[in-house]
């Protein structure tokens, strides 16, 4: 059988590195566990970048941007040519997202892999789009196999480097809940009542509507799933399709992936399928207000670090939980031990 780069497995975590930082973290001037799941981060940094002293100063954000044909359904409340505007507001510095990179100090970068009009190349936006858009989800294929593999490819392209310290995957593509909504119906033999919510804010009559067409979907391409790369080619989009490159890519590279909202929690769940071992890489920040977002986190067995009401993508509730990691980190590295400190255990 052949086997594509995606499959390949990431590297193991070192359990012995594991019990050295459990050991520190038994060591620091606190009762033990009260810092919660903070101690649980810092320990899984340790394994992850095999050291007692993790950094987090090497952030790579990358936002992937791309249209869907299932726009033409009627299935957000913004028209399909936000997908555009929002990419040059990213590159412009407007963007909760680039308010956000600038925040972290991370390095930033927008690929549009899809996006339905001509965008000028910049130092923070690549332009390797695959198409103009998706084709219509709820009538046919969104993509072809080739097209899918060149997405996973460029996503793999723009993932982590060996020296980065921590990747976040942003999206833009309006219609893309849609997509994500048909992908978790799939994967997780949910019915759309169960997994299709307002989006951007579509009213219930939307959502009834929306439903329906994800209903129509997988009517249409239930029969033909074999696998999760037809799932993700039958009603994915391009920058889903770059995120799962980009994750399964960084978690090879030995770099942990902190997983936003809702879309991006679909393409964790595909790079998971497609790659099990990315599993033991990935963090989830937050849960989003999209409702089925619980289901999909649970189908992962992930616990997020926030729950802020948040729904926006972009990367930006990923981006707002990197201070807690970078607290989380800053106590394992600087805090006293018992001995040290001359303190009583
Ligand atoms: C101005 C604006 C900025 C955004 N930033 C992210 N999204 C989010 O909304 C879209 C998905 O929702 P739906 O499926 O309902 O279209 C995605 O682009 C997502 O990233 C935005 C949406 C809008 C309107
Ligand atoms: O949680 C998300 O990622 C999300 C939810 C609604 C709309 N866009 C993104």
């Amino acid at each position: 059988m052949t086997s594509h780069w995606f499959q390949q497995p990431c590297p193991t975590i070192d359990p012995a590195m594991t019990d050295s930082a459990q050991q520190r973290q038994l060591n620091l001037t606190k009762p033990a566990g009260s810092l919660g799941r903070l101690e649980d981060l810092a320990v899984s940094f340790c394994a992850w970048q095999q050291t007692l002293a993790p950094k987090l100063q090497n952030i790579k954000i990358a936002i992937f941007a791309a249209d869907h044909g299932v726009c033409a359904q009627g299935v957000s409340a913004f028209p399909q040519e936000v997908t555009a505007q929002m990419v040059l507001n990213f590159v412009h510095g407007g963007a909760a997202i680039s308010v956000l990179a600038k925040q972290l100090d991370a390095q930033f970068e927008v690929i549009n892999i899809g996006v339905n009009t001509a965008l000028p190349d910049s130092p923070t936006l690549v332009n390797k789009p695959i198409r103009l858009s998706t084709s219509d989800l709820s009538e046919t294929e969104a993509m072809s196999h080739s097209e899918l593999l060149l997405a996973l490819s460029i996503g793999r392209e723009h993932a982590a480097k060996t020296n980065d310290h921590l990747f976040i995957g942003g999206e833009m593509g309006i219609g893309n809940t849609t997509a994500a909504s048909a992908i978790f119906s799939l994967l997780l033999n949910l019915a759309p009542s169960e997994t299709v919510g307002p989006g951007t804010g579509v009213d219930a009559n939307g959502i009834t509507h929306k439903q329906l067409v994800v209903t129509k979907a997988i009517a249409l391409h239930a029969p033909h799933i074999h696998n999760e790369l037809d799932v993700l080619a039958r009603v994915g989009g391009f920058e889903i399709a770059g995120l799962v490159g980009a994750y399964i890519g960084s978690a090879q590279r030995g770099v942990p992936v902190l997983i936003d909202g809702f879309i991006t929690t679909a393409a964790a769940l595909l790079a998971c399928r497609i790659n099990p071992s990315v599993r033991d890489w990935l963090v989830f920040a937050h849960r989003s207000a999209e409702p089925a977002h619980y289901r999909a986190l649970q189908a992962l067995d992930a616990n997020p670090l926030l729950d802020l009401g948040m729904r926006l993508g972009e990367g930006s509730g990923a981006a707002i939980a990197v201070p807690i990691i970078a607290s989380a980190l800053n106590l394992h590295n600087h805090m006293a031990t018992f001995d040290s400190a001359g303190v009583s255990s």
